[in-house]
C-alpha cells in the first residue's frame, strides 16, 4: 500500500479573488464596516474556499474516526476502554451526542472503526469497517503503530475526503472517539510543539489530579524513550511513534479535503492534534481549516496558538466527536445567509460613511 497523493503532494491554494470579491460585497452590505465581527470573516473564508459568490453549508459530511489504544495499559483513562466499542453501537443507534446534532444540522454521518478491543457488532448501520488491528501498541514501550499502520490508516481518512468530494460536501467535520486518546494526541503535541507535558497533560474524560499527573509522567518518559530512537522528529514519525489510528485517519482526512478543496472545520483537542500534524507536513493544508471551538482539555490554546487559529466558539465542551464543530454549523450557516441576502447600500437606497 502507498500513502495517499493528498499526503504527499501539496494541496493547490484557494483562489484569492473570491476572498477579494467576497471581502468587497461584505464592505457593500447594509451595516456599518465590520459591525457583523466575525460573521464577516467566517463567510469570506467560506466564499473563498468554496470558489464562489454565495457561499453554503448546507451539504455537510460528519466522519467520526474511532479507535483503541495500547497506552490505555498504563492506567491513563477514567473510563474503561470498552467504551469505544461500545459508543460505535451508540453512535450508529443514534444516542451518541454527534448523532442527535447531525440529525439535526441534516448532515451525512458516517463513523470509521479503525480497530476496537471490544467486538463490535458486525452490519451496523453508517458504520464502515477500517480495522488495521484491535489497538495501537502501548507507546510506553514501543513505536505505536508501525509504518503500515500509519499509512493504512491515513488511506481510511483520504477514502472519507473522497466520499466527501463525491457527495459534493460542502463543509467537511471529523471526529474522534477512542478512549486513551488524549495521552496520544497530547504526546504529539509536545513533541512537535517542543512543549513540556507537564504544561499540556490535561483530564481528558476526567482524571483527577494525581492521575493527571500520573499521565504526564507516562508522556515525558514515552517521548525520552522515543527521542533516543532514531526514528526523526517529523510529523510522519511523532505520529507512528505515539498513535492513534484515529488520529492518522483523521491527518489523512484533512489532507484529503484539502486536495479535494473541501473546507475543513476542525473540532476541539484531538482534531486538533491531527491537524497539528497534517499542517506540520504540509503547511499549505492550513488555509483550508477553519477553527470551531476552544476544548476545555487545557492543551488545547497551545495547539490552537501553533495553528494560529482563533476558533468561533468557547462553551467548555469536551466531547470529541466532532460535537464541537457541529455545535458551531449554525453560525456558519447564519454567515452565508447574511452574506447572501442582505442589500447593498446602493440597492436598498441607504446612505453610506460621511466621508
Ligand atoms: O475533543 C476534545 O476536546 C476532547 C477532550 C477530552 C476528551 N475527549 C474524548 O474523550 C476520549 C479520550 O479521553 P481519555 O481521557 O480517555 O484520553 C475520546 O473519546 C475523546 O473523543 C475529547
Ligand atoms: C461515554 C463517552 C462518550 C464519548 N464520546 C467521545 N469520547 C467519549 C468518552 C466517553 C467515556
Amino acid at each position: 500500500m502507498s500513502f495517499p497523493s493528498s499526503w504527499t503532494t501539496a494541496p493547490q491554494q484557494p483562489d484569492a479573488r473570491f476572498f477579494e470579491q467576497a471581502a468587497q460585497r461584505q464592505s457593500a452590505l447594509t451595516k456599518p464596516s465590520g459591525s457583523l465581527g466575525r460573521l464577516e470573516n467566517v463567510a469570506v473564508q467560506l466564499a473563498g474556499l468554496q470558489g464562489t459568490k454565495t457561499p453554503a453549508v448546507d451539504q455537510i459530511q460528519i466522519s467520526v474516526f474511532v479507535g483503541d489504544h495500547g497506552i490505555c495499559e498504563e492506567g491513563v483513562s477514567a473510563y474503561p476502554q470498552a467504551v469505544t466499542a461500545q459508543m460505535i453501537a451508540n453512535f450508529a443507534n443514534g444516542g451518541a451526542a454527534i448523532s442527535v446534532l447531525a440529525k439535526s444540522l441534516g448532515a451525512d454521518l458516517e463513523v470509521v472503526n479503525l480497530g476496537t478491543v471490544s467486538d463490535v457488532a458486525p452490519g451496523l448501520p453508517g458504520v464502515i469497517d477500517a480495522r488495521i488491528a484491535p489497538c495501537t501498541r502501548n507507546f510506553a514501550a514501543t513505536d505505536a503503530m508501525t509504518t503500515e499502520q500509519v499509512c493504512a490508516a491515513l488511506n481510511h481518512g483520504d477514502a472519507a475526503a473522497q466520499r466527501a468530494a463525491d457527495k459534493g460536501s460542502q463543509l467537511f467535520i471529523g471526529g474522534d472517539m477512542g478512549i486513551g486518546n488524549t495521552t496520544s494526541a497530547t504526546a504529539i503535541a509536545s513533541s512537535l510543539m517542543g512543549k513540556n507535558p507537564m504544561k499540556l497533560t490535561g483530564p481528558g474524560t476526567g482524571l483527577d489530579l494525581a492521575g493527571v499527573r500520573h499521565k504526564a509522567e507516562v508522556i515525558i518518559s514515552a517521548i525520552q524513550r522515543h527521542d533516543n530512537d532514531d526514528d526523526g522528529q517529523d510529523a510522519m514519525a511523532v505520529l507512528k511513534a505515539f498513535g492513534g489510528f484515529e488520529i492518522a485517519a483523521l491527518a489523512g482526512a484533512i489532507a484529503g479535503c484539502a486536495a479535494r478543496t473541501i473546507p475543513v472545520l476542525i473540532d476541539g483537542y484531538i482534531v486538533s492534534v491531527a491537524a497539528l500534524v497534517a499542517v506540520s507536513h504540509q503547511p499549505d493544508i492550513r488555509p483550508w481549516l477553519l477553527f470551531a471551538h476552544r476544548s476545555a482539555e487545557p492543551g488545547h490554546q497551545a495547539i490552537l496558538d501553533a495553528l494560529n487559529a482563533e476558533p468561533l466558539l468557547d462553551l467548555g465542551m469536551h466531547l470529541g466527536e466532532g460535537s464541537g464543530a457541529a455545535a458551531a454549523v449554525p453560525l456558519l450557516r447564519i454567515a452565508c445567509e447574511l452574506h447572501n441576502g442582505m442589500a447593498s447600500f446602493e440597492d436598498a437606497g441607504v446612505s453610506t460613511k460621511k466621508q
